[in-house]
């Protein structure tokens, strides 16, 4: 507990107006909504300063707010409330953490406040000085990057300050991608800084914009599961020793000491020097071709000018290159339906040669072909294979386990390769990818059908932007050798990919609150499902079980098959069904119902309402 001073007010009114944004016109949101925003109401700690000049504002907002407008003033001293460490390591996702980062979502409360976010900073960066041990002469370097969401301006204060408080040198880069953060750990340049220690991204990734996260970086990668958990429990620690005088330490330290570096450009030219390279070291080699970018609003726009342009493409038509952090236009995320129709339209509506789509913090992509034919999931898969498989031939292409059976003829009979379908999660996949190279078996490439990709070549680095550089080294090869223009290489490259008659995914939600549950986690509960699955499916002779699986039950028959597995981070069982034709896919589906139902606390109905299709 500790008491923070400053005359503040609770910032339920900014996220309140930034919910109200998305209703009214993008002239009132650019206009009188984003200006005012920064300059009128900064953030003190999670609050708002209240000045004379929010006075103003709160009367702008009201004017065009038709519902409440809640302001909660607070006396001249406040308590940072305190928070349990159990409350700290729900924020672990994975590999990630996640919370929820502003107001304006009803039943979704703060979790990720600025003292919260400081002390998970703190706990990083005593995690770093752990592992690196340095020099008492030598202060370790942390590189702070954000995607384009609405809070990351006061969380990336925020771990600015738990950084500088705990004794590390912080180095913001602003917008920036989750892949140029891992790079900054590797680039070496005395200019930039460079390389750091440490990195942290702050980004949800795809997530509505009431949410943030961080993930963290060393030279060996991603952390992983155990670090996070690892840096949350020291995180409540730090928390609780909290001091006024403690934060306005830490605050004063990074006043003084943060430095601000334009890291992108490095990372872009990166970028383009390998396309160049690959074509031969041609200056332009993308000349011709009219490539348009959709980056969803987040941080990837910077493809279309800094790394598309200087090649030589015309990327006129390219949308959403704008970092708007309420994601106006369609989620940013290759795998959602609507995002994928908005960048087949623009290729379309452009006569384009190429359409290319990423997430919000460009680890995952997707492109479309110049007949507006989708590149995603199983055909990005597929597409990235033919690529890896030509330079490296017979490799082992490690995949997430919702992949269908078609790809693996695909790699295996067409291509040469092996696939290893292993597990959901881009760690999963990468770090399984490294394990199989330690033990002997080469591999070149872990991707999942989510976008996420990483190739050996570039560092294990899961990087959205060089899978696509990946293929416009294709487009500039097959130019130069005079195969021709256009992305016809492309589609040529997955010609011959068997594709299903129907391919759904179905949630199934648990309960976590239902008396079946008995007390325990919802991921019992799951397990039992599956279990109880694996045994109905053992006993009904047309259904196999796939003989080497490694996330949930995976089963072939009617032609088709299905898996029903844990969600990695919700209380959740996805439910992927592929078969030839509905008939078929609803007849796996019944089958799962069948061995399903009996379980209370899984919601079934969006199973239910499939089958009876
Ligand atoms: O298990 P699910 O709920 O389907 O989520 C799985 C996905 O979670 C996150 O988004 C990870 O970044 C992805 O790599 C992973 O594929």
């Amino acid at each position: 507990m500790a008491a923070v001073s400053g005359k503040v007010i609770q910032h339920v009114l900014v996220a309140h107006c930034c919910q109200q944004d998305r209703k009214l016109s993008t002239q009132y949101r650019k206009d009188c909504c984003i200006p005012y925003r920064h300059k009128l109401l900064p953030y003190i700690r999670g609050k708002l300063a209240w000045t004379d000049i929010s006075t103003m504002q709160l009367r702008t907002f009201s004017k065009f707010n038709r519902g409440i407008v809640y302001c909660n003033a607070a006396p001249s001293a406040t308590i940072i409330p305190s928070v349990d460490k159990g409350v700290f390591l729900k924020l672990q996702n994975g590999s990630d953490i996640r919370g929820v980062a502003v107001y304006g979502v009803e039943g979704e409360p703060v979790t990720l406040t600025e003292p919260v976010t400081e002390a998970i900073a703190a706990a990083f960066a005593a995690w770093l000085l752990d592992r690196k041990k340095p020099d008492p002469s030598k202060r370790l370097k942390v590189s702070i990057g954000h995607d384009s969401r609405i809070s990351a301006q006061k969380l990336q204060d925020a771990v600015s300050r738990g950084l500088a408080g705990a004794g590390v040198d912080v180095i913001q880069y602003g917008l920036a991608s989750t892949p140029a953060m891992f790079n900054s750990t590797l680039t070496k340049s005395e200019d930039f800084l460079c390389p750091v220690d440490g990195s942290i991204m702050i980004t949800a990734s795809h997530l509505p914009y009431n949410r943030n996260g961080f993930k963290f970086f060393t030279d060996a990668g991603g952390l992983g599961k155990v670090d996070i958990k690892d840096i949350l429990e020291r995180a409540a620690d730090i928390y609780k020793n909290f001091t006024d005088e403690g934060l306005r330490d830490a605050e004063r330290k990074a006043a003084e000491s943060v430095k601000r570096v334009d890291y992108m450009t490095v990372y872009t030219s990166d970028l383009v020097a390998a396309v160049r390279k690959a074509a031969g070291n041609v200056e332009r080699p993308l000349e011709g071709f009219h490539i348009v970018v959709d980056a969803g609003n987040g941080a990837g726009g910077f493809f279309a000018g800094k790394v598309l342009e200087p090649l030589g493409a015309i990327t006129s038509g390219s949308q959403f290159l704008e970092p708007d952090g309420l994601f106006p236009n369609h989620i940013p995320n290759p795998e959602d339906k609507e995002a994928m129709r908005a960048i087949t339209r623009a290729v379309l509506d452009n006569k384009a040669d190429l359409g290319i789509i990423f997430d919000t913090d460009v680890d995952r992509s997707a492109a479309v072909d110049f007949s507006g034919r989708e590149l995603n999931r199983n055909r990005l898969i597929a597409l990235m294979s033919a690529i890896v498989l030509e330079e490296h031939p017979g490799t082992t292409i490690v995949t997430d386990s919702v992949t269908s059976d078609g790809l693996t003829t695909f790699i295996e009979k067409k291509l040469g390769g092996r696939h290893h379908r292993f597990k959901r999660g881009y760690k999963n996949v990468i770090d399984e990818a490294i394990r199989l190279n330690s033990v002997g078996e080469e591999s070149h490439l872990a991707i999942e059908t989510s976008g996420h990709g990483a190739l050996k070549e570039n560092h294990w680095l899961d990087d959205g932007a060089y899978l696509m550089v990946k293929l416009l080294n294709k487009l500039a090869s097959a130019k130069a050798s005079g195969v021709g223009g256009g992305s016809k290489v492309l589609t040529d490259l997955v010609d011959g990919l068997e594709e299903p008659g129907v391919a759904v995914e179905l949630r199934l939600k648990i309960d976590q609150n239902h008396s079946d549950l008995k007390g325990g986690s919802f991921r019992e509960y799951g397990e039992a499902v599956l279990q109880h699955l694996a045994n109905v499916v053992n006993s009904d002779p047309k259904l196999q079980k796939a003989p080497v699986n490694y996330e949930g039950v995976r089963v072939s028959g009617y032609g088709g098959w299905f898996l029903l597995r844990l969600s990695l981070h919700d209380p959740v069982l996805p439910l992927n069904i592929e078969a030839p034709s509905n008939d078929d896919a609803v007849k796996l589906g019944l089958a799962v119902l069948a061995a399903v139902n009996e379980f209370k606390a899984l919601d079934t109905s969006a199973l239910n309402k499939f089958v009876q299709v």
